[in-house]
C-alpha cells in the first residue's frame, strides 16, 4: 500500500498531471520530502506563492491537463488565493495541495503559527475558490476522497483543494481508483445537437464563437472539424484569443464588440443563430457589445449544459455535444472569407519612438521569420496589443484580469511543454511577479519577455485621467536582467526593438528581457477602441 503522499502523486500522474509547482513550509515539508524523493512528478519551486499559482495556471492552459500548486498551510496557501480565484473564474484545472497541522497539534490549546481565526479558516476560504475539497485526515477513506476531488477537477475544469495533515503523509492508504470520466446524458446531447443543427440550417446568418472550454477540454480540433463541415464564420471570444490558431477554419477574428473590427462584430451581432461553444458570458467577452447579442436566438454550450434560445439541455458534456454535431452536420456554405489578420502593416525599422502597435508589428515580423511561439500576456495594454498579433496560441487573464500572470504563467508553459514562450507584460505587472525570472537559470528556462515600459499604470489612466498615482518610476528593468541570470535589452526606437527581438531569439542560453520604452499616454488601437466604446455605452446609458 502506498503512503498517503505517494498515493496523491500517483493519482495526479495517472490523471495527466505533468509537474508540481510549489513553495514548502513546515506544515508541508514532509509532503515535499516525499515529492522529491519519490520522483513521481518533477517539482519546480518558485519565489512567491502568487507565482506558484500563476505558473500552474499557465501550465494547465497550454496542456489542457491537471496542474498542481503545492504550498504550506496559512501563509503559503492564503498567499495564493488570487491565482486560484483566477483559475476558478477562467476554468483552469488546478489542484491546490496544502500541508496542514497534524491531528493532535491543537490539543495543547495553543494557537498554531500560520493559524488565522480558526484551524479550519483556510478550508472555509478555499471552499469559495474551488469546486471540490478534501481534508485527507482519515486513511481509511483517503483513496476515495482523492479520486473524488481529482476527478471533479477534470470534469469541471476548475481548481480543487486537498489538505494533507503533516503527520499522515507516510500513512499507508489504499491505492486511488483510476480516473472515472464524466458521464453526460447522451440522449440530451443528441437532441440538443439535432435541434441546434436545424436552427443553424434555418438561419440566414449562422455563426460560431469559440471560447476557452474548447481548449480546457482538449477539443479544439473537434471544434475546428465541426467548423470546417458547417462552413459558417468562426470567431473567438476575447478570452478565447489564440484558439483555432493554425487550424483550417474560416476564422473571421476575435469578437471585441464595439472595440473590435466592424466586420467581426457584425458576424456576431447580426447573427440570427450564434453558436457559442465553451464561451464564458462575461463583461470582458461581451461588455462592449451593448447587449447586441440576442440570446433568444443564440446557443450557449458551457459548464455541462446547452442552452438553446430560452430552454436548456442539462448534463451535456461539451465533447459529446460537439461529437454529435459533427456526426450529423451538413455544409451550410455561409462562411465569409477568413479575415486576413487586420493589416496593421509591417514594422518600419527606423529611429521613430516606439508605440504599442509597433510591438505587435515587430512580433508579427518575428513570427513570420521564425514561426509562432506560445505566448502569455499579463493584464494591461500588452493584452490589448496582443489582439493585433497574428492569431497565436495565447494564455491571458481576459476575464478575471489579475495582474501578475504573464511572467510566471509563461514559466509554467515552458516547464509543462518544453516550448520557449514569448511573454508580454507591463511595467506595473512586472513589478509584481516579474522577479520569478530569477528562477530560470535553475531550470534552464529561456523565455523572451517583452516589457511594455510606459512608466505608468496606463490602463487605469485611460479610464481615469488625471491622478499622479498612475505615474510609475522608471526602474530600468533591462539593467536588472543580468543579476537575475538573463540578458536585458532596453530599446526606445522601432529599429532597436526589431534588432533586440532577433538577438533575443538567437540567444537561447538564458531568458531575454526586452524593455520597450513607451511614452506615457501611448496606447494600442484596441485599448483605445475599448475606452471609446465604454465611454459611448455609458453615455448612452445616461441618456
Ligand atoms: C493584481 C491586480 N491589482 C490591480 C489591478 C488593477 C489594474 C488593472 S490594469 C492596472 C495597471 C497595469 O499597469 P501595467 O504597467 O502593468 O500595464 P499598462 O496599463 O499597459 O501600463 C492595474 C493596477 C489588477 N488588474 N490586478
Ligand atoms: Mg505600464
Amino acid at each position: 500500500m502506498p503512503g498517503l503522499a505517494e498515493a496523491v502523486l500517483l493519482a495526479l500522474k495517472d490523471r495527466g498531471a505533468g509537474e508540481v509547482f510549489g513553495i514548502p513550509g513546515d506544515f508541508a515539508l514532509p509532503f515535499f520530502k516525499i515529492l522529491e524523493s519519490s520522483d513521481i512528478l518533477p517539482l519546480y519551486t518558485l519565489s512567491h506563492e502568487p507565482g506558484v499559482g500563476f505558473a500552474a495556471d499557465g501550465a494547465a492552459r497550454f496542456t489542457s491537463r491537471l496542474s498542481v500548486a503545492c504550498v504550506t498551510y496559512g501563509a503559503g496557501a492564503l498567499n495564493m488565493i488570487n491565482p486560484v480565484a483566477q483559475a476558478y473564474a477562467e476554468k483552469t484545472p488546478m489542484v491546490v495541495i496544502s500541508g496542514a497541522p497534524g491531528a493532535g497539534e491543537a490539543a495543547n490549546g495553543l494557537l498554531l503559527h500560520h493559524q488565522v481565526k480558526r484551524l479550519d479558516s483556510q478550508w472555509e476560504i478555499f471552499k469559495e475558490l474551488t469546486c471540490a475539497q478534501a481534508r485527507l485526515d482519515d486513511p481509511a477513506v483517503a483513496h476515495r476522497e482523492i479520486a473524488r476531488v481529482l476527478d471533479r477537477c477534470l470534469h469541471e475544469s476548475r481548481p480543487v483543494y486537498l489538505e494533507i495533515p503533516r503527520d499522515l503523509v507516510a500513512t499507508p492508504v489504499n491505492p486511488v481508483p483510476a480516473y472515472l470520466p464524466p458521464s453526460g446524458n447522451s440522449e440530451a446531447a443528441q437532441s440538443a445537437a439535432r435541434e441546434v443543427l436545424s436552427r443553424l440550417a434555418a438561419a440566414s446568418r449562422p455563426a460560431l464563437m469559440v471560447g476557452v472550454e474548447a481548449r480546457r477540454y482538449g477539443i479544439e480540433d473537434k471544434v475546428a472539424e465541426l467548423a470546417a463541415i458547417l462552413k459558417v464564420p468562426v470567431t473567438t471570444s476575447f478570452m478565447g484569443r489564440g484558439l483555432m490558431a493554425g487550424k483550417n477554419v474560416p476564422l473571421a477574428g476575435t469578437y471585441l464588440g464595439a472595440a473590435g473590427k466592424p466586420d467581426v462584430s457584425a458576424v456576431v451581432e447580426e447573427s440570427d443563430c450564434l453558436l457559442m461553444l465553451g464561451v464564458i458570458l462575461s463583461d470582458t467577452n461581451f461588455g462592449v457589445s451593448g447587449g447586441k447579442v440576442d440570446m433568444r436566438h443564440a446557443v450557449h454550450a458551457f459548464d455541462g449544459q446547452v442552452r438553446v434560445g430560452l430552454h436548456y439541455y442539462p448534463d451535456v458534456l461539451l465533447r459529446d455535444f460537439v461529437d454529435r454535431m459533427i456526426a450529423e452536420a451538413r455544409p451550410l456554405d455561409r462562411a465569409g472569407p477568413s479575415a486576413a489578420e487586420e493589416e496593421i502593416g509591417a514594422l518600419i525599422e527606423d529611429a521613430d519612438t516606439l508605440h504599442p502597435m509597433d510591438i505587435a508589428r515587430a512580433i508579427n515580423g518575428l513570427f513570420a521569420e521564425v514561426g509562432p511561439m506560445p505566448m502569455t500576456s499579463d493584464m494591461g495594454d500588452c493584452l490589448f496589443t496582443a489582439m493585433d498579433i497574428d492569431n497565436t496560441e495565447l494564455a491571458a487573464p481576459g476575464y478575471y484580469a489579475s495582474m501578475g500572470f504573464g511572467v510566471p504563467g509563461g514559466l509554467g508553459v515552458q516547464a509543462a511543454t518544453g516550448r520557449r514562450p514569448l511573454i508580454l507584460v507591463g511595467d506595473g505587472a512586472f513589478q509584481m511577479t516579474g522577479w520569478e525570472l530569477g528562477n530560470c537559470r535553475k531550470y534552464g528556462w529561456n523565455p523572451i519577455v517583452v516589457l511594455f515600459n510606459n512608466t505608468s499604470w496606463e490602463m487605469l489612466r485611460v479610464f481615469q485621467p488625471g491622478p499622479a498615482y498612475h505615474d510609475l518610476p522608471d526602474w530600468h528593468y533591462a539593467d536588472l536582467a543580468t543579476g537575475l541570470g538573463g540578458r536585458g535589452h532596453r530599446v526606445s526606437t522601432r529599429a532597436e526593438l526589431a534588432k533586440a527581438l532577433r538577438d533575443a531569439y538567437a540567444d537561447e542560453s538564458r531568458f531575454q528581457l526586452i524593455e520597450a520604452m513607451l511614452p506615457r499616454g501611448a496606447i494600442s488601437d484596441t485599448l483605445q477602441r475599448f475606452v471609446n466604446a465604454i465611454r459611448s455605452l455609458s453615455a448612452l446609458s445616461q441618456e
